[in-house]
This record gives structure tokens, sequence and C-alpha cells, in this order.
């Protein structure tokens, strides 16, 4: 066995994607065993990626993956991402720094590349704040108490001229993509999907191992035809002790491009006969949801919970890729452990666009790179970072400024798992 600093972190070969695989299930909690095919559907999954693994003598023993994405910042711009995934240490080589040599890797590899930012879904929310990750859109799911919504029982259809319609996995591969191309380019936080992700959300491809159960797909189009939204749903199969049907729908996911689409795919959700449970899946914490019910109560928070974060690799860029709501300038003391782009910066932002240049001015605000990035796609307050101690004003009524420039009317959201 080696000792513990000769521990070898470096991308893995073709020959040792199976045990890569075998640890990877192991540090996720899964059955250690894939299988050929899983093995065959994963090859297509992580193969355009950068997969990266440590190794104690011939054993993986640590994963890490990474691919290219890009991730639509305030205003509609499409930024190029580092995303990273599958971030698994094998329980007995845990605590010795194995993630931190992969993440510093994996991170100095995307700088030098010119990727704008990393991003991540967290398993744990204290494992990535150390690596200059911010939590920087926030998930919401509710939980619909169909009868008590007040939705009237005997409506048939949408009464805005559109229609719903129950389509096939093949539908949804020939629809679905273009209607999400239309939803992130208009969604901050959104990423980018590959083809793959409709192949896998359609049972084409199954790259988790559990066998494949086929959702229902409804469509919605618009009184001209348009197709404006999309949603894959379950249901179980309970009923209750006094003969009455008690089945609860579980939303995979739902995409809207317009509100009419949103409000009659939740419509015909929750007016589904039988169905008294309508689960939302993750969803924007502002989403329209509990008030295209009549009762908005009958719709509780279930879960609430940070969702992607984000590393920020180049302060300018990411500074000037988006927009702002007002006019006005701020001059950040940004401190990157990673040492990757820390500095004094200037931003002058207004409605034509915005700059950022180092200076020597002094601050106005002072902060963390991870504490920049929850800010960056307007989903915190640096009043309220402030108030917890995170970000420091060194001039009077600088976090009310970065509010006013950095905040956006509705929140960020990504829709995706990764
Ligand atoms: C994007 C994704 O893929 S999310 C999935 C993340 N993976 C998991 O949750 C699977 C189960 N967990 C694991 O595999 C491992 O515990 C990992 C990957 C989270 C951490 O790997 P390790 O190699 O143990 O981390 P490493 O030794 O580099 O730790 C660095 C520091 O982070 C801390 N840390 C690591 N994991 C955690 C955690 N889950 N909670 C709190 N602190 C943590 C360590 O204590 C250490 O702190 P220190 O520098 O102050 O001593």
């Amino acid at each position: 066995m080696t000792s513990r600093t000769d521990t070898d972190v470096r991308p893995i070969t073709e020959a040792e994607f199976p045990d890569w695989n075998r640890a990877l299930n192991t540090g996720f909690l899964q059955p250690p065993a894939v299988g050929a095919e899983q093995l065959e559907a994963r090859r297509k999954q992580f193969g355009p990626g950068r997969l990266l693994g440590a190794f104690d003598g011939d054993r993986c023993v640590a994963t890490f993956r990474s691919f290219d994405q890009q991730v639509t910042a305030v205003g509609g711009a499409l930024v190029q991402a580092d995303a990273v995934s599958s971030v698994t240490v094998t329980a007995t080589h845990r605590r010795r720094g194995l993630l931190t040599r992969m993440m510093a890797q994996d991170l100095a590899a995307a700088k030098e590349r010119g990727d704008v930012v990393a991003t991540l879904i967290a398993a744990e929310y204290p494992i990535y704040g150390r690596y200059g990750f911010g939590p920087a859109t926030t998930m919401t799911e509710w939980t619909v108490d169909v009868p008590r919504a007040g939705l009237d029982a005997r409506r048939a259809a949408p009464e805005d001229g559109g229609r719903i319609d129950l389509v096939d996995g093949e539908d949804v591969r020939k629809l679905g993509p273009e209607l999400h191309e239309r939803l992130r380019r208009a969604q901050p936080g959104a990423v980018s999907r590959t083809e793959l992700w409709w192949q896998i959300r359609t049972g084409v491809v199954n790259a988790n191992g559990s066998p494949w159960t086929e959702p229902y797909y409804a469509v919605y189009r618009s009184a001209d035809g348009e197709v404006e939204g999309m949603a894959a749903y379950r249901s179980d199969d309970h009923w209750g002790d006094a003969k009455q049907p008690l089945n609860t729908a579980t939303v995979d996911w739902l995409l809207a491009v317009t509100p009419d689409a949103e409000r009659d795919l939740w419509h015909y959700l929750c007016s589904i006969d039988w169905i008294t449970t309508v689960k939302s899946g993750w969803r924007a914490p502002d989403d329209l949801l509990p008030h295209l019910l009549p009762d908005p109560r009958a719709a509780r928070i279930t879960t609430q919970a940070d969702w992607l974060w984000v590393r920020i690799l180049d302060v300018v860029r990411a500074l000037e890729a988006r927009t702002y709501e007002g006019q006005g300038s701020l001059v950040l003391e940004v401190a990157d452990r990673g040492g990757l782009t820390g500095g004094r910066w200037r931003l002058e932002a207004g409605a034509d666009g915005a700059s950022c240049a180092p200076t020597t001015e002094s601050a106005h605000l002072v902060l963390d790179v991870g504490e920049l990035a929850a800010l960056w796609l307007g989903d915190e307050s640096a009043v309220r970072l402030a108030a917890l101690g995170r970000v420091r004003e060194e001039r009077a009524g600088a976090a009310r400024v970065a509010d006013a420039l950095l905040r956006t009317s509705r929140r960020p959201w990504c829709p995706d798992m990764f």
C-alpha cells in the first residue's frame, strides 16, 4: 500500500473507467458493481468530460468529473462554465485532502482554459465554500393538497385557447430541446443541456442502473399552436380505507416559457381525477405555483435549500457578462484563498452594460469570492450578508448600492441536477 502522500491524483485512462465507476458507486453508497449496459451508458454520459481519479496502488479511491457547460447570467448571456460532478472519496481514504487536491487541479485547469465560473450542485452544504464556491440559486419544492387548492373540479381544458396533450418520449426528444433553449436564455441560473439529457430522461439511455419506468409527458400548446410548456410526471397507486383514491402525482420536471403555459400545466396536474396530492419537484423559490391556486396555502413548502453553487474564476468577465438593474459604481475587494481571481475591482454598471477593471482606489465592500458568487446571479442580498458579517462595508451604504445594482426582480433558478 502507498503512503498517504503517495496517493496519485490524475486523469484516468480508458482501462481504469470500470474501476473508477466502482469507486463512484461506493462513494455514493450505491451497490459497487456497475453492469456492462450501465457502463456503456456512462461512457456516453461521462465521455465528453474530464475524469480525475485518486489511486492507492491499483485501486481507485476517489472520483471527480468536470465538463463544459454554459450558465445563463442575469440579462441572458451564456457564460462558459466548468461543471463539477461525481465527486467522491472512498470512506477508507476520507479527510486526507484528496478532494482538495482534485478540486485544485480541476479549477486550475478551468482557469487556464478561460472558463468564467465553475458550477456544481452540492450534496452537503459545508463541503465547497472552502474552495471559493457560493450558493447562487435556491430550490423550492411544494406539496399541493389538491382538494384544498379550490380549483373547479368541472374544468376540462385550458380556458385561454391553448391545449394540453399527452405525448411519448420521442415527441419529448423532438420538442423539448427547443423549448429548453428558449427557457434557459431567459432564465438566469439555468444551465445548458445536451442531447443525452433528453435521452436519459426518456429512457433511451439508462445510466443509473435501476430499471427505467416511463413517466407521463404533457405538452402545452398556445392558441396559435406554439409549444410553450412541457412536464414529466408520475403517479403512485394509493387508495384509502374508505375506498377513495389518494394518489400523488410527482413532477419530474416542468418547463414553461409563458405564464399561460405555467398556469395551465399546474392546473392540469392539480385536476387529474384520483390525484389528491401534487409534488412539484425542484422549482424556483419565487415560482408562480402557489398563487396559481385559488387557495395558495394549499401549496406547502416541503423543501427549500441552496441549489446551484458557483465559483467565480474571473471576476472581470463574470461581472461584465451580466446586466444590472440600476446605474452606479462599486469598488469591491475580493479575497480568494485559491489565488485564482482575488483583487480590488471597480465595477461601473448602467443600462448600456458594465465595465470592471482593477483599481487602487479604496474598497467600498470587502468580501470573499464565494460571497460574490452568491450575489452574482442576484439571489442573495449584500445587506443581508453584511448583517451576517460575511461582507464588510468600508463605505457606509455600500451594501445597499450593491443590492440596487445586483439584485433582480425575479430570482435565478437552475432547473437541472447534474
Ligand atoms: C458536486 C458533487 O458531486 S456533490 C457530492 C459530494 N460527495 C459526497 O457527498 C459523497 C460522500 N462524501 C465524500 O465522498 C467525501 O467526504 C467528500 C468528497 C465530500 C470529501 O472528501 P475528502 O477527501 O474527505 O475531503 P478533504 O480531505 O479534501 O477535506 C478538505 C476539508 O473539507 C472538510 N470536509 C470534507 N467533506 C466535508 C463534509 N462532508 N462536511 C464537512 N466538512 C467536510 C474536511 O474536514 C477538510 O477540512 P479542513 O481542511 O478544515 O481539515
